[in-house]
């Protein structure tokens, strides 16, 4: 780190040292901070965008606040660089997201800064309200913050915890980072409740005084067009938050150090639930970033100098083949419609959020309500395809169960980034799913194995009549041009890709390719299953006629997964043959380059070979 780029910020390894400057000096911290974003995370990348906007926020949490005594719940925790930053990972930074490196969002075990564990939304607020408690059970005197972005705060547990919080008397603050942003542009009726508010308060003069905090709140001026829009014939009532039971403060400019700290210092001072409102900028400080913050949110390496992030003719993703698929039957049936819990870029919504633009749903970040609303729709005749990262499935558990696959509903779930998923690692791996959905009656559960087939399983999926789950990698396949034309497979049939002796891979999804691999060096047969649930029952019973040993492979948690229905199946039927089942095992896996973590978790094709 240079002494002439960075001369304050290259002392400051904790923020014990931060504390120790004066006041004057932090609007120079805060820039050699973005200064010193831009130039790591170009080389790195990683989540760019929402850190810029929190920088002078960190920087003003850290310095009013004692931390790590005090306590700071980062939602989501992909703003957090800059957090990580001023809490002794500086020179690490640029090993974030990588196998080994730091972590790409809070965790305990990196930092005691880091309060609790992140990478799902909305859980901010809730975590830091344990915390408020249990330091009044304890009777310790401690601030406990959440910072939430107001794409978080459109997840319902966010307003379960605020409902809560306000029945109680806990001293926490929750700080509502509000930049109009989401991944992609913020939606739902809170998010045009937000800009309502910025708009009214800013033109309220006169403000009940006493019990609020801000003093000298400088007007903003980035406010005058939300505001002039909003203003006519509006009332200012109490804001929500107020109605709920919070003590509202702001909106202030997240970006007005001086003004920031003032607020945090005189917040402090107040007991009882808090809210701040600070308006920030997603990508402040880099235009282009500013100017574009969707295709900055998460970032490639780049040029900072240029002002585009590098492009070029890549292979088309898993999402894309869906993003495909789903436009072309919705050409075809009126009756379908596309559901998105926030994820309209990495689901790849984005071709049929502009040619269906009255059948595409964006719910905001709430897949508990993605699932059920998708049930809703599906119960008055309409084919709702419900577009889902595996691992945000994972909160709409409940959902699927009850609303979804009890009343035998017709949904479609698109369930992308099955699997590991890299820079994200564990919280994002979508390790779980094949487990627990085929726990679930009447479910049928598809595992392509290339992309052609992913297009085919989603055709099938779509002329189901019932709950069915496609369930793909995050990224590319092997390459392949999926068929224009759709081809329907017999539901519950997989087929033989490659015929050996005395072992069978029985492989799923994109354990095919690796299983063909390791087939070829130990003239195994392959079986490509495709369908996890019905399983292809009579392959099995082939298979295990003419093989000696079964190895079974897929990229989810060997605990209960297609290898487990595999053993079931030949427990229940006395088949007798020697099995091992291979896949994601019980630990979770962290974050990193997935050849790498493939072959620390035993997933290549000669950890196949060893295991016979
Ligand atoms: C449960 C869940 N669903 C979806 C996501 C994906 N996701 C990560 S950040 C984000 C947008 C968050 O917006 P906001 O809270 O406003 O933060 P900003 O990026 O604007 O700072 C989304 C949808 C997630 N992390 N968790
Ligand atoms: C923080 C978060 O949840 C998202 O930004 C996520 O990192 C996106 O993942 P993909 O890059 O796989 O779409
Ligand atoms: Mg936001």
């Amino acid at each position: 780190m240079s002494s002439e780029k960075y001369p304050l910020l290259m002392h400051i390894d904790s923020p014990v040292y931060l504390r120790q400057l004066e006041k004057s000096q932090l609007s120079e911290v805060a820039d050699e901070l973005r200064q010193y974003l831009i130039d790591t995370i170009s080389q790195c990348g990683g989540h760019f965008a929402a850190g810029l906007g929190t920088v002078e926020l960190t920087v003003a949490l850290h310095y009013m606040f004692n931390t790590p005594d005090d306590r700071i719940v980062w939602d989501v925790g992909h703003q957090a660089y800059p957090h990580k930053v001023l809490t002794g990972r500086r020179d690490q930074l640029q090993t974030i997201r990588q196998t080994d490196g730091l972590h790409p969002f809070p965790v305990r075990t990196e930092s005691e800064y880091d309060t609790f564990a992140v990478g799902h939304s909305s859980t901010s607020i809730s975590a830091a309200l344990g915390m408020a408690l249990a330091a009044k059970q304890q009777g310790l005197d401690r601030h406990c913050v959440a910072v939430i972005g107001d794409g978080a705060l459109t997840g319902g547990m966010a307003f379960e915890a605020m409902n809560h919080a306000a029945d109680t008397d806990a001293n926490i603050l929750v700080i509502l980072n509000d930049n109009e942003m989401s991944i992609s542009e913020n939606v739902g009726g809170l998010n045009k409740y937000l800009a309502k508010l910025l708009a009214g308060r800013f033109y309220q003069r006169v403000r009940e005084t006493g019990k609020k905090a801000l003093h000298n709140i400088k007007p903003l001026s980035d406010f005058v067009s939300r505001a002039e829009e909003h203003m006519k014939g509006m009332v200012l009532p109490g804001t929500l938050f107020e109605e709920l039971g919070f003590n509202y403060n702001g909106p202030i400019d997240g970006h007005d150090l001086p003004t920031l700290l003032n607020t945090l210092n005189n917040i402090k001072e107040l007991k009882g639930p808090q809210f701040l409102h600070i308006v920030t900028r997603k990508g402040k400080g880099y235009e282009p970033a500013e100017n574009d913050p969707i295709a900055y949110h998460g970032v490639p390496i780049f040029d900072p100098k240029d002002t585009s992030l590098p492009k070029g003719k890549k292979p088309k993703t898993y999402s894309n083949i869906f993003g495909d698929f789903l436009c072309d039957i919705a050409t075809k049936d009126e009756r379908v419609v596309g559901i998105t819990p926030a994820m309209r870029e990495g689901s790849d919504l984005i071709r049929f959020s502009r040619e269906f633009p009255e059948r595409y749903y964006d719910v905001g970040i709430a897949e508990q309500h993605a699932v059920t609303v998708s049930a809703g729709l599906a119960c008055e005749g309409l084919k709702p395809v419900c577009a889902i990262y595996s691992t945000f499935l994972q909160r709409g558990y409940d959902q699927l169960i009850h609303d979804v696959a009890l009343q035998n509903l017709d949904v479609l779930f698109a369930i992308d980034r099955g699997g590991l998923v890299g820079g994200d690692g564990a919280t994002h791996n979508g390790a779980f799913d094949l487990s627990y959905l085929r726990c679930i009656p009447n479910m049928v559960i598809m595992t392509p194995s290339d992309e052609n087939e992913c297009r085919q399983c989603l055709y099938t999926g779509y002329l189901y009549e019932g709950p069915v789950a496609v369930r793909y990698p995050r990224g590319m396949g092997s390459g392949i041009e999926p068929e224009q034309t759709f081809t329907p497979f017999p539901i519950g049939k997989g087929s033989i890709k490659r015929r050996g002796e005395k072992v069978a891979i029985l492989a799923f999804g994109s354990m095919v390719q690796t299983a063909m691999e390791a087939a070829e060096q130990i003239h195994a047969t392959v079986a490509d299953m495709r369908f996890v649930k019905p399983l292809d029952e009579e392959l099995i019973r082939q298979l295990a006629e003419t093989h000696e040993q079964f190895i079974t492979i897929e990229e989810n948690a060997i605990m209960g997964g297609a290898g487990s229905a595999i053993n079931e199946f030949l427990l229940n039927n006395d088949i007798q043959i020697k099995v091992k089942n291979l896949g994601i095992p019980d630990r979770f896996v962290e974050h990193g380059d997935t050849k790498e973590l493939f072959k620390r978790i035993g997933l290549t094709a000669e950890d196949i070979i060893k295991s016979l």
